[in-house]
């Protein structure tokens, strides 16, 4: 779905654990509510906001860029159902070594299907369905997200091409069918735990994240 416009609406300085970024907010409005998201059949205009932090020169090299979809649970509490909050951590730590990079956060809790119904995936995951077979229970895809957003906020901050930081060929492709290069995939991998191996070996088997630490093997095992 494309946006009618994409603004900066706000820009602060940011000092985080892992030194000092801007923090940039973006609003982008989309003409439409989306068909498969959170806010359903809603009728109207819709207004998307993402949150970007910028560390350093973003011009020069194409930078370490991490789009990281919101995980309450995990970004906040530091759940262990997920690897979210080790991924963000991985990609700030990676920016801050580079000392330039973009943390592009949208707000798609729950792979877009939004928290309360988050919350209601993993009651059936509990029940033994898997991350997917969950969504589809509940009348989702396995995976309702877009990336127009941070295609155009990337466009907005002047940077072309970029090094991603993620598993998911999906975001890859999707930068590059909304014209950013992607001149390197940088591993956004983290040491698998018991408690999201599933979870991992679910994304690896039906959703093809490249996911080097867990075995073919393994694939399809319960
Ligand atoms: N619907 C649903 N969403 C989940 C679940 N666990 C985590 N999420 C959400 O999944 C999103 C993160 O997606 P992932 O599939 O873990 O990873 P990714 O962003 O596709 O890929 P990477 O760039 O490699 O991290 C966040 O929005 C989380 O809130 C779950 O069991 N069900
Ligand atoms: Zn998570």
């Amino acid at each position: 779905m494309e946006f009618e416009s994409v603004n900066k609406v706000a820009q602060a300085a940011f000092p985080t654990r892992w030194g000092s970024f801007q923090i940039m907010g973006f609003e982008g409005i989309l003409p439409s509510a989306r068909p498969c998201c959170e806010h359903g059949e809603a009728s109207g205009k819709r207004v998307e906001g993402l949150v970007a932090l910028v560390m350093g020169d973003i011009h020069g090299a194409p930078p370490v860029v991490r789009i990281h979809s919101q995980c309450l649970t995990g970004d906040v509490f530091g759940s262990l159902r997920c690897d979210c909050r080790l991924q963000l951590e991985l990609a700030l730590k990676k920016i801050a070594d580079e000392g330039a990079g973009i943390l592009l956060y949208e707000q798609q809790e729950g792979r877009g299907i939004g928290l309360m119904a988050k919350l209601k995936a993993y009651e059936l995951q509990d029940q033994g369905f898997d991350t997917v077979e969950a969504n589809v229970e509940l009348g989702f895809a396995p995976d309702c997200r877009a990336y127009e957003l941070p295609a155009e906020v990337l466009k907005l901050l002047g940077v072309p091409a970029v090094r991603l930081i993620t598993n998911n060929p999906e975001k890859v492709a999707a930068l590059q069918s909304a014209g950013i290069e992607v001149v390197e995939r940088v591993s956004a991998e983290v040491e698998a735990q018991d408690t999201f191996e599933r979870y991992l070996r679910t994304k690896q088997e039906k959703m093809g994240h490249i996911l080097d630490s867990i075995p073919d093997a393994l694939v399809g095992e319960e």
